[in-house]
């Protein structure tokens, strides 16, 4: 099997584990969640933060997002074009429109190239232990934040928000994938080295 191959079957499986999750279970991680998301930006007093929309059976952030643009923190999502992506501020009342992947993203307000932003909540099909991160499979977060390699200091601080069942005992790193700095669960924030 190729290195390729194993990805998409573990992205396979690992999407399966998510979508498994029951509502009840669902709605109780997603709180939990969200709790981190903003203990982590009170402590750290990010003030531009790129969140994004659940997808495919994601953690659902918006009790986190809403809040966030309450405390006037600038919100932004991901917008797709080709193989490029950059990012839009969000606010409730935004417009919004399907991609071709059909999520949505904001139409028409201010764009924020990545290396503007202090904080980005990276959604991910799966993690494990040393940071690594297994994503959709398009490389749009790899190429936008390709930036990072070798920056462990620099911002944006890159954390994962998943599920603690899409922690993986291991995953296959290629030279591209850019590491993540945390990860946020229902079980909590936590750092990787
Ligand atoms: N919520 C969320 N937004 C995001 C991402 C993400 O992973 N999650 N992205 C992270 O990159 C970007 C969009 N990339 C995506 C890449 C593939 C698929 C997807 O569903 N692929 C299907 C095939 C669909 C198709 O080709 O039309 C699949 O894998 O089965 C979705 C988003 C930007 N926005
Ligand atoms: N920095 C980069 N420059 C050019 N191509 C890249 C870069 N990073 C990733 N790619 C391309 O993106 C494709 C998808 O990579 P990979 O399977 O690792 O995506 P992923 O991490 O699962 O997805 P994503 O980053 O979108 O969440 C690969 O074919 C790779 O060639």
């Amino acid at each position: 099997m190729t290195a390729s191959e194993r990805k998409e079957e573990q992205r396979r499986e690992l999407i399966r584990r998510r979508l498994a999750l029951d509502e009840g279970q669902r709605e109780r991680a997603d709180a939990a969640i969200s709790g981190a998301v903003r203990r982590l930006v009170d402590e750290l007093d990010f003030g531009i933060i790129a969140g994004f929309v659940a997808h495919r059976g994601e953690p659902d952030l918006s009790a986190a997002l809403s809040w966030l643009d309450e405390e006037d923190r600038a919100v932004l999502l991901p917008v797709v074009r080709d193989l490029d992506m950059h990012f839009r501020r969000w606010r409730p009342d935004a417009a919004m429109k399907a991609n071709r992947f059909g999520i949505p993203e904001p139409v028409g307000s201010e764009g924020f190239a990545p290396a503007q932003i202090d904080l980005v909540l990276m959604p991910l099909v799966g993690f494990a232990a040393d940071g690594a991160r297994l994503g959709m499979g398009a490389g749009f977060y790899d190429r936008a934040f390709a930036f990072r390699h070798g920056r462990p200091d620099d911002l944006p601080r890159l954390v994962g928000v998943a599920y603690a069942v899409q922690e993986a005992e291991s995953l296959p790193v290629d030279d591209w994938d850019v590491p993540l700095d945390g990860i946020i669960t229902e079980q909590g924030l936590r750092w990787f080295e």
